[in-house]
């Protein structure tokens, strides 16, 4: 039987009624205590890091998720993180990068009702995390509404129905019913086996991220300059910045020569970027711009977040490298 490690950290999935509104309250063995025929399929233990809304979600706190990962990586064949809803597309793909070289699976859910609920999903999604990570399949992925999600490509998508996650520029690695798993042997192969090197729970958090709007003023570039080491630019369509008026493409020179990590992506949910369609998108490409191609806005701000850490500002040419090169399928091109 594979020995499994439930880490709770809050969210609707742990919430209980109250005075005032949803509150994060179940610990770890509450949960569990819900779906009592798990224990058929494996060892199960738990623990709570915290009990947040994951709207109060932070870099500080996901590396935290990745320690703990750490503490118990010999101990346990697989991990699963119970995580609200709201941030849990974040939390994924940060876990995608810290957790890269690592050879166990770690599964993250929630709920869009909590536990306690007559109709609650809650019971669903934790006995399907917990089923695929027995699996054994190395790395992050989340566990929702019987669609198992890359981890780098999770996105909620709905606020209130149970198909809240989408995944987006990527299939769906596996669907699960009735506790039944079929795997979609298309992407499976396209899995790296990590290497097991290590667990690198460092993250930078001096990012900020942009979505443009026609009327943007350009001053918040200026302020971009003093305040962070890097910036993710939500572009027009394939790739759309402007160039008149507004001229954000002459912002984003000033920030590339004053060492800021620029990253382009666009705001449409589908396809990805290519700056090489239209001429200023191409004079772009030939600086350091960053291009996140079909990445999701999740994975690239947290695939910065994670080079910022180890490679410093300044040093936009290994961060750009690390960003436009794959990891775990993150991106198609
Ligand atoms: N369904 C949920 O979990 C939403 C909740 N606000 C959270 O993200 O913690």
């Amino acid at each position: 039987m594979k020995n499994i490690l439930l880490i709770a950290t809050g969210g609707t999935i742990a919430c209980s009624s109250s005075d005032e509104g949803l509150t994060p309250s179940a610990n770890v063995n509450e949960l569990l205590s819900y779906i009592p025929h798990i224990k058929e399929k494996c060892k199960l233990s738990g623990i709570s890091i915290m009990n947040i809304d994951s709207t109060n979600m932070n870099p500080e706190l996901m590396m935290n998720i990745a320690k703990a990962i750490k503490e118990y990586r010999d101990n346990y064949d697989g991990f699963v993180v119970a995580h609200g809803t709201d941030t849990m597309g974040y939390t994924a793909a940060a876990l995608v990068y810290m957790l890269k070289n690592f050879n166990k699976p770690v599964v993250i859910t929630g709920s869009q009702l909590p536990m306690e609920a007559e109709y609650t999903d809650a019971k669903k999604n934790l006995s399907d995390a917990i089923i695929y990570a027995c699996e054994g399949r190395a790395g992050v992925y989340v566990a929702f509404d019987g669609c198992i999600i890359n981890g780098a490509h999770a996105r909620k998508v709905k606020t209130r129905s149970y198909d809240a996650f989408e995944s987006v520029n990527y299939p769906v690695v596996a669907h699960i019913k009735h506790s039944r798993i079929t795997h979609n042997e298309a992407v499976q192969g396209d899995y790296n086996k990590s290497d097991n090197s290590g667990i690198e729970p460092e993250l930078c958090s001096d990012v900020m991220l942009i979505k443009l709007f026609p009327g943007i003023d350009n001053k918040i570039f200026e302020f971009i300059k003093g305040h962070y080491k890097g910036v993710v630019i939500e572009s027009f369509g394939i790739g759309g910045i402007p160039n008149i008026d507004n001229n954000i493409v002459e912002e984003i020179h000033k920030l590339i020569e004053a060492g800021v990590a620029v990253v382009v992506t666009t705001q449409c949910n589908y396809e990805g970027v290519d700056l090489d369609i239209y001429e200023v998108g191409k004079k772009l490409a030939k600086e350091n711009v960053i291009i996140a191609a079909d990445m999701t806005t999740e994975a690239v701000v947290m695939k910065l977040m994670w080079a910022l850490a180890h490679f410093g500002k300044n040093a936009v040419t290994d961060i750009k490298k690390y960003i436009e090169t794959p990891v775990f399928c993150d991106r198609s091109y």
